[in-house]
């Protein structure tokens, strides 16, 4: 049986969200936080995307040791990051599906094969 996930078409909050991020790309700023993040323009989204890189590598460790509220924080910092770069790839006219496209690609290639194949 294959095994092999097709392009996932099964994500309603995905698909909701990136619909709302492209709506916002000319909505007023002062209405909107991703409305204000477009009118900002990438650099400022990619510093936010850095920004909450780094706080969930910093939650990733705390969560390491820690108990249900550093694992929940976690889980928040990890949403920022998706969040923001979702904003990143809507600025760009790209969408998660993009990305999920790639993912299914790469489902089931070995990491090692995969980097050999790009060395080739
Ligand atoms: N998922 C999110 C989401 N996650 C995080 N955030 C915002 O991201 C910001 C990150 O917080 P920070 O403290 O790092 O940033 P900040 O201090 O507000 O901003 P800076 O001054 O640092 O740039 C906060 O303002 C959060 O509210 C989000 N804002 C919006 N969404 C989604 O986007 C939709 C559209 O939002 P609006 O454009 O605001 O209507 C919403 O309905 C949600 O579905």
């Amino acid at each position: 049986m294959d095994t092999t996930p097709s392009t996932p078409n099964n994500t309603p909050v995905l698909d909701a969200l990136a619909e709302v991020l492209q709506q916002r790309r000319h909505a007023a700023p002062d209405d909107s936080y991703v409305a204000a993040l477009h009118y900002k323009g990438l650099n400022k989204i990619l510093e936010k995307v850095g920004e909450e890189a780094t706080e969930t590598l910093l939650a990733a460790k705390d969560a390491e040791h820690g108990g249900l509220a550093e694992r929940q924080a976690l889980v928040a910092e990890t949403a920022d990051l998706w969040f923001h770069s979702l904003v990143m790839l809507s600025h760009l006219d790209m969408d998660h599906r993009d990305v999920l496209n790639e993912l299914a690609r790469r489902f089931g290639m070995s990491g090692h094969d995969e980097k050999a194949a790009r060395e080739q």
